[in-house]
């Protein structure tokens, strides 16, 4: 039977990264995605500015909506103080499957935890479910028609705190014309955007950041 690109995604990590060296499975997925097969992880240019917005931010508690494969979860943990920890959600149960093979062969099983399910159903969860009280950064890297409606449901849930950051993926290509609309014109924001490109590609892309003013 045919493998799925995420299977082919997670044999190239097996055969070319060493368990337990997180950079050596970025390294891996990306060389993959450059060299054999596109795939939709944030990829090698915006992940330095994702590199630099968490190391900046040094956050304890970060959510991420959109696991996809486990690239972005595994090189946002790799960056992460002591006790920070990463919740990271994920649709599409394959994918998550795959997500956590390469979380375990980078060794991070202890500071990722990867859920299955719609980030609508699991936002207003999140507090009992797993001890948060606020998150100090989210990625946003899920269904693209899905970034406002949760950003609106994580505070009326009270997951954002003066000073948390949103960092969103992908605000040109596909785009995210509403969220965009949304965040920049909000009071209760301040955003930045950091322009780069679509992964591994020559086409214009981006990480819009925001801070929530409370
Ligand atoms: N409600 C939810 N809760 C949790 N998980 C959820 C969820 N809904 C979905 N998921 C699972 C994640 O879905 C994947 C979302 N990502 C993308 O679609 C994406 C696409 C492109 C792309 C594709 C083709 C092109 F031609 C050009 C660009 C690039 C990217 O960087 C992307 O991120
Ligand atoms: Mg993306």
């Amino acid at each position: 039977t045919q493998s799925t690109r995420p299977q082919r995604l997670l044999a190239a990590v097996q055969k070319n990264a060493t368990r337990g060296d997180p950079r050596s499975v970025v390294l891996a997925i990306d060389q993959f995605c450059r060299q054999k097969e596109w795939a939709m992880n944030v990829g090698d240019e915006k992940g330095c500015i994702l590199d630099s917005v968490v190391s900046e931010v040094n956050p304890g508690a970060v959510l991420e909506l959109g696991t996809y494969c486990g690239y972005s979860a595994v090189r946002i943990a790799c960056l992460l103080p002591p006790h920070g920890k990463i919740i990271t959600l994920e649709f599409n149960p394959d994918n998550a499957a795959i997500a956590r093979q390469v979380i375990a062969w980078a060794g991070l099983e202890e500071k990722i935890q990867l859920v299955v399910g719609a980030s609508g159903d699991w936002i207003p969860k999140i507090k009992e479910q797993f001890g948060v009280k606020t998150f100090d950064l989210v990625f946003l890297d899920h269904w693209k028609d899905r970034y406002l409606p949760d950003t609106k449901l994580m505070e009326e849930c009270g997951l954002l705190r003066e000073g948390s950051i949103l960092l969103a993926d992908n605000v040109i290509c596909p785009g995210t014309p509403d969220y965009l609309e949304y965040i920049r014109n909000s009071p209760r924001y301040k955003s930045q955007y950091f322009k780069s490109h679509l992964e591994y590609t020559k086409v214009e892309d981006g990480l819009e950041k925001s801070v929530f003013l409370g």
